[in-house]
C-alpha cells in the first residue's frame, strides 16, 4: 500500500493510504466535471477539499462512493478496487457519507434516529420495537457521546437546532461503523459555536476514522485541516497544510475576486 505524508506541520508523519483515487474522471453528458483526479487519504487522517463552487468537490466524493460513475481512473479502498461498485456495496465495505442537508426522522428522538442508523437495523417499526440488547445501546450511547448529544438522547429531533441536526447525520454515519467517513459541507447553515464545536467533533473522529471533509469556511478549515486538497475546474491544482496552501499563487489566483483564501488569517 501506498506511504504518504501528512503536510499539518514541521512534523511529518507517515500515514498508510486507506482509501486511493487515481486518475479519475467523471463525464456528464460530454462535460468532463472531474479530468484526472488522484488523492491519497491516510488511515485516521483528516484530509479537507477545497475549491471555488463547481470545482467538482461532489462529484469527486460521488464518485467515490459509487454515486456518480467513474468514466476512467480507479478508487481503492484498503487495497481493493472499488471503482464504480454500488452506494450500497460500498457503504456496506466501509466507506460513510453524509450529504449537505440533514436527513433524519424528526419525529422520533435523538437516539432512536441512531438506533435506526446501526449496522443491521431492519427498518423503522422493526428496529424500534425490537427489544434492545445492551450492545446496541452502548454502541448508540457512545455514538451520542461522540456527537456530542448524549443529554438528547429523548429528545425529540424535531426541537433540536439545525447544527445539532447535522450532527446527527454524522452520528448515523458513524452507527455504520466505517473506516472512512465522507462529510459534504458538515457546517452549511451553522452557527459560528456549532461550526467550531463541529470542528472540534471532526478532529476527535480523527481518533478512529479517515475523515475527508468539502469545506468552504477557511476559519473552519484551518481549526481542522492537516491536509488540504484544493480542486479547481475538475482538476487537483495543489494540496498541502494550511500554511502552503494559502500561500499558493496558483491558489490565490482562482480565489482571487470569489472568497479570499486568508480571510481568516
Ligand atoms: N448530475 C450532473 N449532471 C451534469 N452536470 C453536473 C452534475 N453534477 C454536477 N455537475 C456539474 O459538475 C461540476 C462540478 O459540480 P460539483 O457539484 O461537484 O461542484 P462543487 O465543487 O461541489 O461545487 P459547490 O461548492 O457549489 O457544491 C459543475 O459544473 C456542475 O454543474
Amino acid at each position: 500500500m501506498d506511504t504518504l505524508l501528512s503536510t499539518s506541520d514541521s512534523k511529518v508523519e507517515p500515514h498508510e493510504a486507506i482509501l486511493s483515487v487515481r486518475d479519475v474522471r467523471v463525464v456528464f453528458s460530454g462535460f468532463q466535471a472531474i479530468k484526472g483526479v488522484s488523492l491519497d487519504v491516510g488511515d485516521k487522517e483528516i484530509v479537507t477539499i477545497i475549491g471555488p463552487n463547481g470545482a467538482g468537490k461532489s462529484t469527486l466524493m460521488d464518485a467515490i462512493v459509487g454515486k456518480s460513475p467513474v468514466a476512467s481512473g480507479h478508487v481503492f479502498y484498503q487495497g481493493q478496487e472499488i471503482t464504480n461498485k454500488s452506494p450500497h456495496e460500498i457503504a456496506h465495505m466501509g466507506i460513510g457519507r453524509k450529504f449537505q442537508n440533514p436527513n433524519v426522522y424528526n419525529e422520533l428522538t435523538v437516539f432512536e434516529n441512531i438506533l435506526l442508523a446501526l449496522k443491521g437495523s431492519h427498518g423503522v417499526f422493526a428496529s424500534i420495537k425490537t427489544k434492545l440488547t445492551s450492545v446496541k445501546k452502548a454502541k448508540i450511547e457512545s455514538v451520542l457521546d461522540r456527537i456530542g448529544l448524549l443529554d438528547k438522547a429523548f429528545t425529540k429531533v424535531s426541537s433540536l437546532s439545525h447544527g445539532q441536526k447535522q450532527w446527527i447525520e454524522i452520528g448515523m454515519v458513524l452507527a455504520q461503523d466505517p473506516t472512512v467517513v465522507l462529510l459534504d459541507e458538515p457546517t452549511a447553515g451553522m452557527t459560528p459555536d456549532e461550526t467550531h464545536e463541529t470542528g472540534e467533533i471532526i478532529k476527535t473522529l480523527a481518533n478512529q476514522h479517515a475523515v475527508v471533509v468539502i469545506e468552504h469556511d477557511m476559519e473552519f478549515v484551518k481549526q481542522i485541516a492537516q491536509r488540504i486538497v484544493v480542486l479547481h475546474q475538475g482538476e487537483k491544482l495543489t494540496e498541502g497544510s494550511v500554511q502552503e496552501v494559502q500561500t499558493n499563487p496558483k491558489v490565490i489566483e482562482v480565489y482571487l475576486g470569489r472568497e479570499r483564501i486568508d480571510a481568516a488569517a
